[in-house]
């Protein structure tokens, strides 16, 4: 009978933001965003990635079914709660795919579902109505949210306590 034991995440090691500010200081970017902890992975790093878009999730859907290698993906919605930008499927296909997590500036729905998976997910809240699936939006270009800019090649970490940026090169 063969056992499955717990695998090591994937990707960049997840530290607690609070000892990286011990050891990095004001070189850090703290998001001043208070985000809901909701998915099944708590603690989560990763390279950034991003997507901006408005109550509308195709890119992102599209995206996230393309291998994340450990990545996170920042989700600038423009702190809509309107619509959710992500829900059960897309999360699930993102944790398939080997992303990390998703920072979301907007809402998500399914959550007791995101709470199951193996994917770091912090929202600003949820909504139960879907997204547009237009396509409109923009794919890794730098987004800014809570005060701090999120730019591919930087690494970002996530816990309860908040969501860190480390710039590339520090
Ligand atoms: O399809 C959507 O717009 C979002 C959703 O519900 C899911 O990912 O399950």
């Amino acid at each position: 009978m063969s056992v499955t034991l717990p695998q090591p995440p994937r990707g960049t090691p997840p530290v607690p933001t609070a000892d990286l500010y011990d050891e990095h200081g004001e070189d850090l970017g703290i998001c001043t965003t208070a985000f809901r902890p909701i998915g099944g992975r708590r603690l989560f790093a990763g390279p950034v990635r991003t997507v901006r878009c408005h109550e509308d999730n195709a890119l992102l859907r599209e995206l996230l079914h393309t291998p994340g290698e450990g990545a996170v993906l920042v989700i600038d919605g423009g702190g809509s709660l309107r619509t959710a930008l992500v829900g059960d499927l897309i999360a699930g296909a993102a944790a398939r795919s080997g992303w990390a997590g998703l920072i979301v500036n907007g809402a998500v729905r399914d959550s007791v579902a995101l709470g199951g998976l193996d994917l770091g997910v912090q929202a600003l809240g949820t909504c139960p109505r879907k997204s547009g699936k237009t396509g409109a939006g923009a794919v890794d270009e730098p987004v800014t949210i809570g005060g701090v800019t999120f730019r591919p090649g930087d690494t970002v970490y996530v816990d309860d306590d908040g969501v860190v940026v480390l710039p590339a090169g520090r």
